[in-house]
């Protein structure tokens, strides 16, 4: 995988990260990869436990990886200094968290604590940027507010307007809706698409949240420790000139050619310790073993239809070995 150039863009290869306590090993990450293009808003999905709060603390710099790269917005996350380490944390990324008393200071009104990150950097002209963040968020009204008095949805907003207050490449949000009702959520969602447009920062949302696919055009489901499928949206005209919105499924296909197949196929077709590949000229086939196949469909009588490797010659030829 080529690293991309550019301002605001993920980029991991075969990230591993492994727990050990009590001499117990927990490999939360299993050769991730993962590539996200600057601006983009992406949706992280996945099982609890499938590693997704362990890559938003690599990625936001509180964690260190066991192997593997991971670069963003051009910093090297595995050989950053300390004082490199500060620095990025401070200008390159940003972070709401799912909990909102976590994100801001209960003693601050929300216009201070969108202000707090510029007078720690030294950033000057803080008055005029912290109305347009809290503009830009719709929360525009609640400035002389404290926490408190704001409602869970106004909360993450000030939070989002915090997180984006030193002009991070990248937005990292982990459950920012977590605690929220569905129309908070669907605001928030929206809020943070939309401000992230605005502004140009590329933002990974984890997220349990199923409304979550009407506002990012990539969703990526993690399993196991590693990246598996994605769902990418997009917008089709038909000839009658009528706009619709498209989905696609597309499972994740690593640098060695592995690929995840979806649980639901795997279990659906019985898939299990060796499939049979087919290569056709413009798509590949996978077939159940053939001995168990054919042990299937011989108890199942003569009309069965024939397996692939007693059909008509043709111009696909199975997978040899060494392509695999
Ligand atoms: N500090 C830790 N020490 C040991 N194991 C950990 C630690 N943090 C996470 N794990 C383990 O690593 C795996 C991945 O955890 P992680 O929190 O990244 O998952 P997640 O997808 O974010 O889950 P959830 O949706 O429940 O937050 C889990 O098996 C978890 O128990």
């Amino acid at each position: 995988m080529a690293e991309p150039p550019g301002r605001g863009d993920i980029w991991c290869e075969d990230l591993v990260r492994i727990y050990s306590t009590e001499g117990v090993e927990v490999q939360a990450l299993q050769g991730l990869n993962l590539v996200v293009d600057p601006g983009d808003v992406v949706a992280l999905v996945g099982a609890s436990g499938s590693g997704k709060s362990t890559l938003l603390g690599i990625l936001s710099g509180l964690d260190r990886p066991t192997g593997g790269r991971a670069r963003v917005a051009g910093v090297d996350l595995l050989s950053m200094s300390r004082a490199q380490r500060v620095d990025y944390q401070r200008h390159t990324v940003g972070f709401v968290w799912q909990q909102t008393s976590r994100n801001l200071l209960p003693f601050l009104t929300a216009a201070e604590n969108v202000a707090l990150p510029m007078v720690i950097s030294g950033r000057t002209e803080r008055e005029q940027r912290v109305g347009e963040l809290l503009d830009l968020l719709d929360v525009g009204d609640c400035g002389a507010r404290r926490p408190a008095e704001l409602s869970g949805g106004q909360q993450q907003r000030v939070a989002i307007a915090t997180a984006l207050a030193n002009s991070p490449a990248v937005l990292l949000a982990d459950e920012p809706t977590g605690e929220l009702d569905d129309a908070a959520s669907a605001q928030v969602l929206e809020a943070m698409r939309a401000s992230a447009g605005e502004l140009g920062t590329t933002v990974l949302v984890v997220t349990h949240d199923p409304t979550v696919s009407d506002h990012v055009r990539r969703t990526v489901a993690i399993r196991d420790g590693r990246t598996s499928t994605e769902v990418l949206r997009y917008v089709v005209t038909d000839e009658s000139g009528e706009q619709r919105q498209v989905a696609k499924e597309y499972t994740v296909i690593d640098r060695a050619g592995r690929i995840q197949l979806p649980r639901a196929h795997v279990e659906e077709l019985g898939l299990r310790d060796r499939v049979r590949l087919e290569a056709e000229p413009d798509h590949v086939q996978v077939w159940p073993d053939d001995e168990e196949h054919a042990a299937g469909e011989r108890r199942d009588g003569p009309d069965r239809t024939p397996l692939p490797s007693e059909r008509e010659p043709r111009e696909s030829r199975p997978v040899p070995q060494e392509e695999r």
